[in-house]
């Protein structure tokens, strides 16, 4: 069945990259910052949507993962992790002066992950946050009088037809995203085309306030079942100083006995737990 899918665009972004290997078949809508598509599903403008959670190079995405606390009806039913390949490109008139651009745009995630190329070989530049790498690239295509440059992937040099005039500019070989997709109720989502990596369940967990050693107590709530943890931060919860939440993700999916027992241990030291999702996770093999 044709249904909507939300994701961070406009087209030529990373996330349209993964929309495109999880859901080859259905449309595909952009919206222009992650709470907007956190909002769509939300709202019921479209069945799933998929956001950047976090990166190789850079870490969390803390603009998903705070918006996604806020909005805690909604589930992460699967993942993607993508190879991020970051190049710089300006429009076609700028091509031959191109190392003297004065202005260049991207999202925050890729200004960062570029960080040797933009201190060694662009240094003369002013470096522009914009909401998506795809959006900044449009940026470049419709202004071609001022002197800027984007840093996008090549689907994006493709869709606004600007020259890459260096390519692969991110620090480390290794630079991958994942991304999550989040759904109104928990039914993981399966799909056929991609490998099967795992399965994975995340949590949030608020601790007792003034208890010595919960995380300790929390911690080994998981330990002594062997249960893996993947994955353990902390965020503050905006309410003061000193006020934090902590995001676990497990190495397995959600049971009947195991995680819920771990998790009524944890809640009768004083803590508060909410589940985030419990979901498989896939591999794109996308090396463009
Ligand atoms: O801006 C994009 O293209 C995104 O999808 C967010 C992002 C930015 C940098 C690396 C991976 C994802």
């Amino acid at each position: 069945m044709s249904f909507a899918v939300g994701y961070l665009g406009p087209k030529g972004t990373f996330t349209k990259k993964a929309v495109d290997t999880l859901f080859p078949n259905n449309q595909a809508m952009s919206y222009q910052t992650i709470p907007a598509c956190i909002d769509a599903v939300k709202f019921g403008h479209v069945k799933y949507s998929v956001v950047p959670l976090e990166n190789t190079l850079e870490g969390t995405v803390n603009l998903t993962i705070d918006y996604l606390i806020k909005e805690k009806t909604l589930k992460i039913v699967s993942e993607v992790v993508v190879p991020v390949r970051q190049h710089f490109m300006v429009h076609p008139k700028w091509k031959a002066d191109w190392q003297s651009v004065q202005t260049i745009y991207s999202h925050p995630h890729a200004l960062a992950q570029c960080h040797h190329f933009l201190s060694q070989t662009m240094r003369q530049a002013t470096l522009e946050p914009y909401a998506s790498t795809g959006a900044a690239a449009q940026y470049v295509r419709d202004h071609p009088e001022l002197s800027i440059g984007a840093i996008a992937n090549d689907l994006a040099a493709k869709e606004y037809q600007l020259d890459i005039v260096k390519a692969d500019i991110h620090d480390l070989d290794n630079n991958q995203t994942r991304f999550v997709v989040l759904h109104k109720n928990d039914t993981a989502l399966r799909v056929n085309q991609l490998p099967l990596k795992g399965f994975k369940t995340m949590i949030m967990v608020v601790l007792p306030t003034d208890h010595a050693g919960a995380l300790h107590q929390v911690l080994s709530a998981f330990a002594w079942r062997r249960i893996n943890l993947t994955k353990i931060e902390s965020r503050p919860m905006k309410i003061g100083l000193g006020h934090y939440y902590f995001l676990i993700d497990l190495d397995q999916k959600m049971d009947d006995i195991l995680i819920p027992n771990t998790i009524a241990e944890i809640e009768a030291i004083g803590c508060n737990v909410e589940v985030l999702g419990s979901y498989p996770y896939y591999l794109s093999a996308d090396k463009s």
